[in-house]
Order: C-alpha cells, then sequence, then structure tokens
C-alpha cells in the first residue's frame, strides 16, 4: 500500500483513558505507532474500582518510548477530568483526540446492587467520560478540530443480566455521543460511540476464556484509530465490533398507529386495540433522528436526514374507507364557511332535508386523506405544510355510502429547503366507480437537499391567473373558531389548534388548514361566478402560497374564461397571497349525461325557433351566435357545449377547445328579467318540441339528449 494512504496521526495529541491494560493499552500503542502523542491515562486500580498505583499507566507509556513513540502518563481518575487533559496541554499544548475508554465493573444481581454498587459504576463510566470530555471541549472548539470516542457496550444496547448499573451508564453514553456529535458539528468536533467486544480484565468475568482469547483487543483498535483520523467523516455513529469484525448500529420504529381522531380521545383502550400495529415491524424502518418522535422537540437542524427516495416512492399504500353520511357532508360544508343565514343558496349543502342536498366539490378532498405519515420519509410533522391541491371530480361524491381509496406516490422533488412529495389518491364508489382523483403536494421544510430531481415533467406545471381586473371578488371574515371546526372533518394535525405545537413549527399561533382555505375559495368561485351550482365543477386545483390565521379575511378575486374560472386568494388585513395559481374547470350542467352528443342542426334551430318569440331582439342576436358556434364546434365527436345563462359566459367541453378564435361573442351579459324570459322560452320550446314533434315521431331518446342540452340549474 502507498504510504500517502496510511492514516498517521503525526503532530495530533490523544488521550486515552484506562489505558493500562486491555483494550485502552491496545489503542495508545496503535496511536504512537502512527505518530501520535499520546497521554496515557490510568488510575492503575482493580476492576471493581478500588486501590490505584501507578504502574500500569507506565508501563504502557514505557513500551511507547521503547518503540520510538511519544507518550506521558497520567493517574488521575477520570472524575477529575481536567486534571488528565491538563497533563495533554502541559506536555504537548493541545488534545485533538479523546477515547473515554476507563471502566469498572460492580456486577451483581439487580436485588442485591446497592446504591454504592450502582454509583460508582456511573462515576467512572459516565461521569469521568463527560468529566474529561468537557475539559477537552474548548480546546477542541477553538482549535475548530476534535475527535471524541464514547465506549458503550453490548450490555447497555440489548441489557445483560446482572449488569443493570453497567448497561444504564454504558447506554448512558450512547446519548452523551449523540448529543456532543450535534453539539460539535460546526466546530469539526465529532463524536462517536464504539460497541466493542474483547477479551480483557473487565470482560474476563462474563466471557469463557477460549472466547476471550479469540476476541482480540488488537481486532478492535483498527476501528478505533479510523474513526479518530481526520479524514473520518463519520458522526453520532454508533459502532458495534469485535473479533475482526465491525457493523454500524441504529434504531428502528414501526410505522405505529393513531391514537386519536376526530371520532375518539385518547384512551388506554385504544392503544390496547392498535398494540398489533403498534409492535409490526415488517413495514419498520431506521430512525436516526429525532424527527417525527412524538416529542415532537426536533431543532431545525435534526430535521435534516438522507432518505431513500426510490424506496420511498416503491411504497404501496393500504386501501382505505370512508363512510359519508349527511352529517359529513353537511359539518364539511359548515367548516368551510357555508352560512344559510348569510347565502340562503347554500342550505342545500348543510341540511340533509333539501330537495337539492348535495355534497360540495372539495368535499372530496376528505376520504382521501388516507394517510398517518408518509412512509420512508421521517420528519417532524409539525414541518410539513401543505403545498398544492388539486382535485378532480369525475361523479360528485354522494351524500352517503362507503367509498374507498388508493393512494401512491407521484414523486418526491427535491425543493431544496423542503422537500415536495405529491401523492395521488383515487377514491372510488365501494362497486368500483372512479369518483374522484386527489393530488396532494406536501411541503417538508428542512428535508430537502437529499440530491433528489427538482422538477417532474408528468405533473403539470402551475397556471398564474390572467393579467387584468378579475371579474368578480368575493371576501369573507373567517371566524376565529374555523380550524378548531375544520378539524373535527378528520385532519387532527395539532399545528391547527394547539398553541404549543404551532410554536414548534415557527408559527405564533395555530394556522388554518390549507384544505379549509382551499374549500372557502372555491365555495367563493360557485357563489360568484357558476350561481351557486356546484355540481359543474370538474377541477379544483391551488397553491398555499402563505399561511392564513383563523379570523382573518379571505378576499378571492375570479377570472372567468370560457370553461376556466381563475382565482387567487389573499388576507386582507395582511394584503398577502394566501391561495395562488387557483383555477376551477367546469363542464355543461348537463354533465350528468356525458354520453349524449348534439342533435342536428335543423332539429336545434326548430327548437330555437320557437323560443324567439319571447325574447327581445339583441339576445336573440346573442343566444344565436353561441348556438352557432356550439354546433360548428360539435363536429369534434365528443364536444359538448354549454351557455351559463346566469353568469352570461358560452363555454365549450372539454376545456381545450377555443371559444375566441370562433369571434363569438362569449360575455352575454343577461338582465334578470331576460335571463327569465330566456329560461321560460327555452322551457316552452321543449316542451313544445317534445310534446309535438318527439312524442308523434317516437324519438324518446332525442328528446332526452335535447333535455340534457337545454338544461338550465336557473331557478324560475
Ligand atoms: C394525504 C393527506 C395529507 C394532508 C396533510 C395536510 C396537513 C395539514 O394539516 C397541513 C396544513 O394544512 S399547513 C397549512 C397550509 N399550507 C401553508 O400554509 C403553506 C403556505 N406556504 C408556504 O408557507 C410556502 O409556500 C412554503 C413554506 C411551502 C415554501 O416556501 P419557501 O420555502 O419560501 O419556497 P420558495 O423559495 O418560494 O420556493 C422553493 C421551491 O419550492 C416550490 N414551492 C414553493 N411553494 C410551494 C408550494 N406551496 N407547493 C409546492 N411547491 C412550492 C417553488 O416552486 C420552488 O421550486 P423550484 O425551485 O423548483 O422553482
Amino acid at each position: 500500500m502507498a504510504a500517502a494512504s496510511l492514516l498517521r496521526f503525526d503532530e495530533r495529541v490523544v488521550i486515552v483513558t484506562g489505558a493500562g491494560n486491555g483494550l485502552g493499552r491496545e489503542y495508545a500503542l496503535a496511536f504512537a505507532k502512527r505518530g501520535a502523542r499520546v497521554v496515557v491515562n490510568d488510575l492503575g486500580g482493580s476492576v471493581s474500582g478500588d486501590g490505584s498505583s501507578n504502574r500500569a499507566a507506565d508501563t504502557v507509556v514505557d513500551e511507547i518510548r521503547a518503540a520510538g513513540g511519544t507518550a506521558v502518563a497520567n493517574y488521575d481518575s477520570v472524575v477529575n477530568g481536567q486534571a488528565v487533559v491538563d497533563t495533554a496541554i502541559k506536555a504537548f499544548g493541545r488534545v485533538d483526540v479523546v477515547v473515554n475508554n476507563a471502566g469498572i465493573l460492580r456486577d451483581r444481581s439487580f436485588s442485591k446492587m446497592t446504591e454504592g454498587d450502582w454509583d460508582i459504576v456511573h462515576q467512572v463510566h459516565l461521569k469521568g467520560s463527560f468529566a474529561v470530555s468537557r475539559a477537552a471541549w474548548p480546546h477542541m472548539r477553538k482549535q475548530k478540530y476534535g475527535r471524541i470516542i464514547m465506549t458503550a457496550s453490548t450490555a447497555g444496547i440489548y441489557g445483560n443480566f446482572g449488569q443493570a448499573n453497567y448497561s444504564a451508564a454504558k447506554l448512558g453514553l450512547v446519548g452523551l455521543s449523540n448529543t456532543l456529535a450535534y453539539e460539535g458539528a460546526k466546530y469539526n468536533i465529532h463524536c462517536n460511540a464504539l460497541v466493542p467486544t474483547a477479551g480483557s480484565r473487565l470482560s474476563a468475568s462474563v466471557m469463557p476464556e477460549d472466547y476471550a482469547n479469540a476476541m482480540k483487543p488488537e481486532y478492535v483498535a483498527p476501528v478505533v484509530l479510523f474513526l479518530c483520523h481526520e479524514s473520518c467523516e463519520a458522526n453520532r455513529g454508533v459502532y458495534e465490533t469485535g473479533a475482526g469484525w465491525v457493523a454500524a448500529l441504529k434504531w428502528q420504529r414501526t410505522e405505529g398507529a393513531k391514537l386519536q381522531s376526530a371520532e375518539s380521545s385518547i384512551s388506554p383502550e385504544k392503544v390496547r386495540d392498535v398494540w398489533d400495529s403498534i409492535n409490526d415491524f415488517a413495514t419498520a424502518s431506521t430512525v436516526d433522528s429525532m424527527n417525527g418522535t412524538a416529542s415532537l422537540a426536533a431543532s431545525p437542524e435534526a430535521n435534516v436526514q438522507q432518505f431513500d427516495r426510490k424506496q420511498a416512492l416503491s411504497h404501496r399504500f393500504p386501501t382505505t374507507s370512508y363512510v359519508v353520511s349527511p352529517r359529513n357532508a353537511a359539518l364539511y360544508a359548515l367548516s368551510v364557511g357555508c352560512n344559510p343565514s348569510a347565502h340562503p343558496e347554500e342550505l342545500r349543502y348543510v341540511y340533509e332535508g333539501h330537495s337539492e342536498f348535495g355534497t360540495l366539490p372539495t368535499f372530496a378532498v376528505i376520504p382521501a386523506q388516507v394517510m398517518t405519515g408518509l412512509p420512508g420519509l421521517r420528519f417532524n410533522p409539525m414541518q410539513l405544510l401543505h403545498g398544492e391541491q388539486s382535485v378532480t371530480i369525475h361523479r360528485p361524491l354522494p351524500t352517503e355510502g362507503k367509498l374507498v381509496s388508493q393512494a401512491s406516490f407521484v414523486d418526491i422533488l427535491d425543493k431544496g429547503r423542503g422537500a415536495l412529495a405529491i401523492l395521488k389518491v383515487e377514491t372510488r364508489a365501494e362497486a368500483g366507480e372512479l369518483l374522484v382523483t386527489n393530488v396532494f403536494s406536501l411541503f417538508i421544510r428542512g428535508l430537502g437537499n437529499f440530491g433528489g430531481p427538482s422538477t417532474n415533467d408528468a405533473i403539470p406545471g402551475n397556471v398564474p391567473v390572467p393579467q387584468g381586473a378579475p371579474t368578480h371578488v368575493f371576501s369573507e371574515k373567517t371566524p376565529t373558531n374555523l380550524a378548531a371546526l375544520y378539524r373535527l372533518t378528520g385532519d387532527v394535525n395539532p399545528l391547527h389548534i394547539d398553541p404549543e405545537m404551532a410554536k414548534v413549527a415557527g408559527f405564533q399561533q395555530p394556522i388554518l388548514h390549507g384544505l379549509c382555505t382551499y374549500g372557502t375559495a372555491a365555495r367563493h368561485v360557485i357563489a360568484q361566478c357558476l350561481g351557486g351550482d356546484a355540481s359543474r365543477v370538474h377541477v379544483v386545483r391551488g397553491r398555499f402560497a402563505a399561511p392564513v390565521f383563523p379570523g382573518e379575511t379571505l378576499e378571492t378575486s375570479m377570472w372567468v374564461r370560457s370553461s376556466r374560472i381563475h382565482f387567487q386568494t389573499r388576507v386582507v388585513e395582511r394584503d398577502e397571497v394566501v391561495l395562488s395559481h387557483g383555477y376551477v374547470d367546469i363542464v355543461p350542467s348537463s354533465s350528468s349525461n356525458p354520453s349524449a352528443s348534439l342533435p342536428s342542426k335543423p332539429e336545434v334551430v326548430e327548437v330555437f325557433e320557437r323560443m324567439q318569440a319571447n325574447l327581445s331582439q339583441e339576445l336573440v342576436r346573442q343566444v344565436n351566435a353561441v348556438f352557432t358556434f356550439a354546433l360548428k364546434s360539435a363536429q369534434g365527436s365528443d364536444s359538448r357545449w354549454v351557455v351559463d345563462l346566469k353568469s352570461g359566459a358560452g363555454a365549450i367541453h372539454p376545456p381545450g377547445a377555443q371559444l375566441e378564435g370562433l369571434k363569438v361573442d362569449t360575455t352575454l351579459k343577461l338582465s334578470e328579467d331576460d335571463f327569465v324570459k330566456l329560461a321560460r322560452g327555452q322551457l316552452n320550446a321543449m316542451q313544445a318540441f317534445m310534446q309535438n314533434k318527439l312524442k308523434v315521431s317516437g324519438n324518446m331518446m332525442l328528446a332526452q339528449k335535447l333535455s340534457g342540452l337545454f338544461q338550465t340549474q336557473a331557478k324560475l
């Protein structure tokens, strides 16, 4: 091997505690052999911590010097860590590496263990490692370099009969190591925990002799040397080693189970009921930091975590079910601001006795919120913010019945400051008919920079709102208890209700659910642009640009363009856009019969001629223009048209077709009177057409098609 690749420690000063025997001695010799100046610390006591002598440390120092190395002895107890470090400073002027190795045993079964047995073991292992490391810490910080080893034990990780005191202290050292690793990182101080197995004075009482002989300390020392070398980037690791083998250890965590929902509070019975899920390691993953732990106390730095994007994307979500009831549908409507006292037309969304009782289109997001977490991604849930949402309605959701939803990852994008997890959820009726497709984009702050792609061509880009004045503007003050109400629809994320949790997430107070803002804005569009006819909503999409606090006023600006209504919502008090790039795609009101095709031109003209008798000349001209356009554009096999009489807009479906290109006045402005006349005329014409013509000819199919064609939701 080339000399340049040898790991050398020239100029480095290394303290090894408990270096008079066993592993410590081996480390000291190995460091010295590679150029380090070594402080050989050993109190010279017995295995149980009794007595002291200079002999052990001196012998090792002599050995090092005899081999041409540099070493000094220190005979202090590690509890007096300052004295140990002072020896290094006095002899060599610095300290680069601390290997906390000193230890004793007071093995007893727990029933016989005295407080003295407990205390002395903790003193030497835990307090001693603390004391030496803390004394070295300011030197390492100042020189912006340090390597520290904490010696843990399999007894601490896994437990061992008769070693309650020792195992507790040893696992304590893992915790100490993990925290020093965080605190030292920015000073280039690395701290790792070692879990060695070797035949030594200490292990002689618990290890058969043959076995001990095979577990030579020489096999462990190379691992320690590598971890303490300046080229080694390992930090906050736990390494188990012995007999010429080394492995890294990590915690594992099951997917777990949610204990709280809007339907039930936390109880011991709930824990019992989900006990199998809590203990199901089949889908467990490794855990590397506090992200996502119940304590939620993670600092933003603690959220920086690597994850396997490919593995996360391959996760198969279980199918989930949701039972729609009139109560759920009405509760949702209330929680996005429906208020029949202020807006009588909204009674139909909150009163099951209403003749047209139905679900709001955005209610479709509720059955789709199926995940308790994002598999493969561990993070503090307070760092997750809803980024974007799109819902596509294939069929309006019923007000009663069982729905099943299936989620899948679309992608996980690297957005630098965060990861953007995009999930598609398809919701079907129990019989299998696809009702709704939701796409959730979830922005996880602090989880970015994982080296993944930042875009995905298959995901449609954001559509900016049009230039110019909006067609409609509507503002509404949200109730201060809106988030508390909205959470009862199912998203019980404490970010929206618990002031302490909101602070953990960096907000002064709980914020509104993004989907609540979304549902509210969609309601504004339905009321202002669709005459309250929610059945015409096909797609609702928007991006959450900034958080909303309950009690703020939401103002939605809308731009009606053909079959797409663009919208944007801002908080009036802060003049900040909170929901951007919004749009609602609409379908003809006859969409309940999507297989209908247009009747022939003469048939439509005849119907229209009958209507003309009741209409003003100007209206006839404008409606005629739309009819002509509709017939022209219907030449494509699957096109259907719609005239929204209330708003006066003519539109073609599917949305891709261009109205403007045909030079048709697409923004008919009808007065209330004209509208009523037109609608009455339509109905008369339809009646006449169906009774006098189709009935005679027996063409009921055509009659149905026409009835769909002229259907209007206007109330006469
Ligand atoms: C399965 C069902 C689960 C449902 C769970 C829902 C859980 C809910 O309980 C949680 C909520 O409701 S949270 C409340 C609603 N959401 C919010 O308030 C978030 C508001 N948005 C923000 O704060 C910022 O936009 C923020 C923080 C998101 C991003 O801001 P910045 O870090 O400043 O980002 P910026 O520098 O502007 O852009 C960086 C890249 O990220 C993209 N991006 C920005 N905002 C985005 C957003 N809202 N959604 C998606 N992507 C977004 C940018 O385009 C940019 O990407 P690129 O670099 O590729 O151009």
